[in-house]
């Protein structure tokens, strides 16, 4: 489902802050090398904002789960104050080893730790009394409930979390969805907005982001 107008779309890109030359050579690779796949990687401008986010919260400790080729690693890693920390969990070492490369070239290697492996035992094996102060989920769909709890556990107060592909290309309003992965956010989308732990807000940036923050 086409929510925002292409044209529209296009507008909203050409004014944000344009992607520098590493950012620019990371998504042409990703395109010419992963075509199947480069539809995972984030927008530019949703990229400029993480890193805008994570300026605002300045985190110690930032989680990521999906790295893929390592464009949101990249926005988050830039936005850290100085000795912050990004801990990157995603499971393919293919995909990833594109990401080390650019991470080297965008300077940011020395802030990132990638964990190699399925998330949720990434994520369950950090310890509970180490805060969280920011945190991007951005992987399997079906597996964003189990990253929410336990990140949100890990979340200090005031620390944001933020979910990518929350509308799911328009299907979580359509009645008939079926697929696992379109119930799994669908289902998340409500129990976030119920959640009194939280307050939160879903913004129609590309596919949707919903922003968390822990009360
Ligand atoms: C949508 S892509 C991430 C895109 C990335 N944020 C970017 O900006 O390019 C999803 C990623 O989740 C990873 N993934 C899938 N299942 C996973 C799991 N169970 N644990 C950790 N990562 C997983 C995939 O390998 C893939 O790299």
């Amino acid at each position: 489902m086409a929510f925002i107008d292409p044209l529209i779309s296009d507008y909203l890109l050409a004014h944000s802050t344009a992607a520098d030359d590493v950012l620019r050579d990371l998504a042409e690779e990703t395109h010419a090398h992963l075509p199947g796949e480069s539809g995972m990687q984030i927008s530019h401008d949703e990229g400029e904002f993480l890193t805008m986010l994570v300026q605002l919260v300045e985190p110690k400790l930032a989680v990521e789960v999906g790295v893929f080729t390592g464009y949101s690693s990249i926005c988050i890693a830039r936005g850290l104050p100085a000795g912050g920390r990004l801990l990157a969990l995603d499971v393919s070492d293919e995909w990833t080893s594109v990401a080390r490369r650019y991470w080297k070239r965008a300077g940011v290697e020395d802030r990132i730790e990638l964990r190699l492996g399925p998330a949720a035992d990434s994520l369950r094996a950090m310890p509970e009394d180490e805060p969280v102060d920011f945190a991007f989920i951005d992987a399997d769909k079906t597996g964003y409930p189990v990253y929410y709890e336990e990140l949100l556990k890990r979340l200090r107060p005031g620390g944001i979390l933020a979910l990518d592909n929350v509308l799911r290309d328009g299907r979580v309003v359509d009645p008939d969805a079926r697929d696992a992965a379109d119930l799994a956010i669908k289902d998340l989308n409500d129990a976030i907005t119920a959640d009194t732990r939280v307050t939160s807000v879903m913004l129609p940036l590309r596919d949707g982001v919903t922003i968390v923050r822990k009360r």
